[in-house]
């Protein structure tokens, strides 16, 4: 088992346990949380999670730690974060009786994360929550304490900073993910190299075949050296004042994309997205041709995407990325490119020189 730490203060501090068979450990890890055994939990999963099985294995590690659990099922997909959804999750944790004790339990990929985080975030006014995993690109959601839904036009529009007690991330989950899904993640790992670990970087892209095959070795080597950046990060700026920003590194365009195009995964919207934004570097001078080669050769190693799509409008990727979380004043702000392993975060970009990235990386 591995154990990794998100260093935050006021009592927010938490750790990130990586290893096989936990979901099976859930109920023992509540109790040693401190979580009430008085009040009802709310397990929130979705479809295929559940019919993969992990589901029934949280729910009987609960109960014979003594918990009761309800379960609050939401369809498979990025759709599901959405407001709607969210109040109608509320308002059953409401009808099942959740008090201010009450723990919500995360058990899925990214989207679970977002979603039932935000519901843990509002409900009475925020109560307990825990992150169980089960995507690899999970590794990254999981941690940080950003939980959201969506507006159909944007991601992340509505949400918090909330940070769950602990993350609980059982490898054995991952047998059951796609090849897709398997590289949606490793993307976002790739990412966690490319803003801060130079070695992360070409270890990804020289192990691709086995982390992709979920080798367990190298898969629980990637998990903590990726989880680990991410915590630094998070523990460094927790609400993104400042550095905390370039885990955004490939989503200005990559929201875009992801939202316009709606076919993409975010893990693969987020490679097209650090390819053009590693383009855009080379063109404002801050960064060497050659890195900017090696992130597109790590993307098509990996088997990620690096091309914008043609049917996607130049106008409405610009008006869109002019909206992102990260822009002040509707002007463009990028995370770029200064070498593999460091980044920086730019303000007020030139939008021809945005243009002119993306024409460059259309498809054929
Ligand atoms: N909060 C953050 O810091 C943060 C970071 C990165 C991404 N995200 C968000 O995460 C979401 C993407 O997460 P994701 O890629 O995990 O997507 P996801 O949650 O949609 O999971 C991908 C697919 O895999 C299925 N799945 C999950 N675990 C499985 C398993 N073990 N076996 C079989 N199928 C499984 C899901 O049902 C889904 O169909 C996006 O909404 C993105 O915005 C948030
Ligand atoms: O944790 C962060 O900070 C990130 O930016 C991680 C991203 O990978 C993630 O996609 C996050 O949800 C993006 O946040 P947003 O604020 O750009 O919506
Ligand atoms: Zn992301």
């Amino acid at each position: 088992m591995i154990r990794e730490h998100v260093g935050l203060e006021g009592g927010r501090a938490y750790d990130i346990v990586i290893g096989e068979g936990l979901l099976e450990q859930v109920g023992g890890m509540l109790g040693e949380l401190g979580v009430s055994e008085a009040s009802r939990h709310l397990v929130i999963t979705d479809a295929n999670v559940q019919a993969a099985g992990y589901l029934e294995k949280v729910i009987a590690s609960m109960a014979a730690a003594g918990y009761v659990a309800e379960v609050y099922v939401i369809p498979p997909g990025e759709s599901s974060k959405s407001l709607p959804l969210a109040g109608e999750a509320l308002a059953f944790a409401y009808q099942c009786g959740l008090d201010r004790r009450s723990a919500v339990l995360a058990l899925g990929g990214g989207v679970v994360g977002d979603f039932a985080g935000f519901v843990a975030a509002t409900y009475m006014r925020g109560v307990a929550f825990v992150q169980l995993p089960t995507s690899l690109l999970a590794h990254d959601s999981a941690v940080g304490g950003k939980v959201a839904v969506n507006l159909p036009q944007a991601k992340n529009i509505i949400g918090a900073f909330h940070q769950p007690l602990c993350v609980v991330y059982d490898t054995t989950a991952l047998q059951t993910l796609s090849l897709r899904e398997m590289r949606s993640g490793v993307s976002e790992a790739i990412k966690h190299g490319a803003i801060r670990d130079r070695d992360l970087f070409f270890w990804i892209e020289q192990h691709q075949e086995g982390l992709l095959a979920n080798d367990s070795s190298l898969m629980s080597e990637l998990l903590a050296r990726s989880c680990r950046i991410k915590a630094q990060v998070v523990a460094e700026d927790e609400t993104e004042q400042g550095v905390r920003a370039i885990l955004n590194f490939g989503h200005t365009l990559g929201h875009a994309v992801e939202v316009l195009a709606g076919t993409y995964t975010h893990g693969e919207a987020v490679a097209i997205g650090m390819v053009a934004a590693a383009d855009l570097s080379v063109r404002l001078g801050l960064c060497a041709a050659e890195e900017a080669v090696l992130v597109e050769r790590a993307m098509v190693a990996c088997g990620l995407p690096t091309l914008i799509p043609n049917e996607l409008d130049e106008a409405e990727l610009i008006e869109s990325m002019r909206k992102d979380k990260k822009a002040a004043g509707g002007t463009l702000t990028f995370v770029l490119l200064r070498e593999i392993g460091r980044v920086e975060i730019v303000e007020d970009v030139p939008e021809s020189a945005v243009r002119d990235v993306i024409r460059a990386r259309r498809e054929g």
